[in-house]
């Protein structure tokens, strides 16, 4: 696919390394990591999180690659439609998270964090749904968190709040097909998120029928053209959602969002994150206006490339799995 793949060396020259403070401690994250580059098609982002395999991460890079150097597919849309993003915080805090993220009327809460406990979420449940009113869509995303037993448990005391969706409320597909009826019988919908992008098959949740819908990352799975091609072959309506990228990992998202016909599209996607992170590489910072993003491609800004610097051995560390990632790639791309 990758007409001319750039050699490492380009890839090197290209690369910014940075570290962006977050706003609000997300998933155990306070400092994003990620490398930026100048590329022929815009600027391009390879963003693993630091404890993935070689072996994973070189699937981001197959996407970073893919989305600087090769055109990206047509789009059918010029905004694409977005929901608040809210960390497992306090419920003090929820206010002032949902004011970053203007005009979106659907919420995705997380949930089920290690160290909290159920009266923990149904606090933060229903401080969301009382700040987004009755009429809003409220989703929440456990990561797997739960077993059936706990799913059918926090299901019930989150019922009363009217949810949306649960996203991969249990770690297995087993597990998901087992909890769907019962997640049915209680009024909500189940999204598979790591059972697709973190799976051998991402196809195998939407074969085993064990979930309503996808969520799906451009990045984890190998680019938008590879995304593009499982969702319309799983058939399912989708989610398409960020791995807490800049906006330049952001755009990539928007561009499989937005290449996508509107009867796989399931409502509003998770590429708001940047309102959760303290900095930016661009000046351009795809944010939520009026509950949507525009699909751009945002120009890296020098001043905050500088600003968001990686500390040197930060640096030298995303270099050499950026190497070790670009021997993984397979041979011959398709
Ligand atoms: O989907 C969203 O609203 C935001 C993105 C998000 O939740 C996320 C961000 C980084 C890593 C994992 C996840 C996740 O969906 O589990
Ligand atoms: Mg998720």
């Amino acid at each position: 696919m990758h007409r001319a793949r750039p050699s490492l060396a380009a890839l090197l020259d290209a690369a910014h390394v940075v570290a962006i403070p977050t706003r609000t401690r997300f998933r155990g994250i306070s400092v994003r990591e990620a490398v930026v580059f100048e590329a022929p098609q815009g600027a391009t982002e390879f963003s693993p999180f630091p404890e993935y395999t070689d072996a994973e991460a070189a699937t981001w890079l197959r996407a970073a690659i893919e989305f600087g150097w090769d055109a990206a597919p047509g789009v059918v849309r010029d905004r694409v439609p977005v929901n608040a993003t809210v960390p497992a915080t306090d419920p003090d805090r929820v206010p002032e998270i949902l004011a970053r993220f203007p005009g979106c009327d659907t919420v995705k809460v997380k949930v089920a964090e290690r160290g909290q406990s159920l009266a923990d979420d149904v606090a933060r449940v229903s401080a969301v749904r009382a700040a987004l009113g009755p009429s809003g869509r409220l989703r929440i995303d456990a990561n797997g968190g739960w077993s059936v037993a706990e799913a059918r448990t926090a299901l019930d005391a989150l019922a009363p709040y009217r949810l949306d969706y649960v996203e991969q409320p249990c770690a297995t597909v087993a597990e998901l097909a087992e909890l769907l009826p019962d997640a049915h019988a209680r009024g909500t919908r189940i999204a598979a998120d790591e059972s697709v992008r973190k799976a051998s098959d991402p196809l195998a949740v939407a074969r085993a029928g064990a979930a309503d819908l996808l969520v799906v990352k451009a990045q984890p799975l190998g680019g938008v053209r590879r995304a593009r091609d499982i969702v319309v072959e799983a058939g399912l309506p989708v989610i398409v959602s960020s791995a807490l990228d800049t906006s330049v990992g952001i755009s990539m998202g928007l561009h499989l969002a937005a290449s996508l016909p509107d009867e796989l599209l399931a409502g509003a996607c998770g590429l708001g994150t940047v309102a959760l992170l303290d900095g930016d590489v661009t000046a351009e910072s795809l944010l939520p206006d009026a509950g949507t993003l525009p699909v751009r491609r945002p120009p890296l800004d020098p001043d905050r490339l500088a600003d968001f610097a990686a500390p040197p051995e930060r640096d030298t560390w995303w270099r050499e799995r950026l190497a070790r990632c670009y021997t993984a790639l397979p041979a011959s791309d398709s």
